[in-house]
């Protein structure tokens, strides 16, 4: 389980090994937030409406959910279970609460925290990033206060400073 600021490289990272690796699996998650350019239903995620996450809620279709930063996020179960059931890798890319649910709920997960080199650094990719409004930006930033104080709750902290590093320190993990 990946989790870390937002801005951080999660998802560069995973995309990065990814490329080189498509054999691992990663968990596509379902959320209400609306895509970004370039992001296709059923890719980067499944894009739902409030009415639909809450029947995933409901339904008891999450291993997981979240609400991060004014839109909710969550991990489909059946198809976390399907690949654990086949004795393949999963790796979940997902925030410090949905870490917390899966530590209590999955206890033999390991949870990887990937830390920025520094806070300055972390501003300035998730600015640089350019697909937050300046109010998205200070909430996101607001909340990586908290997930970089909860550092200690993981497993293993790899520090993003350079992705081919760190994309290889991560498959090694989940070998
Ligand atoms: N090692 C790195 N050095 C410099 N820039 C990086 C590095 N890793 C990622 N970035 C850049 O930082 C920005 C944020 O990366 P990314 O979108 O992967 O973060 P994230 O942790 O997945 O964020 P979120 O949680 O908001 O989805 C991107 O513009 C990306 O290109
Ligand atoms: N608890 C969960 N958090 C998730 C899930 N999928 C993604 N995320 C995390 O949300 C934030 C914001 O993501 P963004 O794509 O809007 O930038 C980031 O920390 C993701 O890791 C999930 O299924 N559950």
């Amino acid at each position: 389980m990946l989790s870390g600021p937002s801005g951080v490289g999660k998802s560069t990272v995973v995309a990065h090994m990814r490329k080189a690796h498509p054999e691992v699996w990663l968990s596509v998650s379902a959320t209400t937030r609306k895509p970004r350019p370039g992001e296709q239903d059923g890719v980067q995620y499944f894009f739902v409406d409030d009415e639909e996450f809450d029947k995933l809620i409901a339904n008891g279709e999450l291993l997981e959910w979240a609400e991060f930063a004014g839109n909710r996020y969550g991990t489909p179960r059946q198809a976390v279970l399907d690949r654990l059931e086949a004795g393949e890798p999963v790796l979940l890319e997902i925030d410090l609460q949905g870490a917390r649910q899966v530590r209590e709920t999955m206890p033999e997960a390991q949870l990887v925290f990937l830390a920025p080199p520094s806070w300055d650094e972390l501003v300035r990719r998730l600015t640089g990033r350019g697909t937050e409004s300046p109010e998205v930006i200070e909430r996101r930033l607001a909340v990586a206060k908290v997930e970089l104080a909860a550092e200690s709750e993981f497993d293993v902290t790899l520090v993003n400073t350079s992705v081919e590093d760190v994309a290889r320190e991560l498959l090694a993990l989940l070998r």
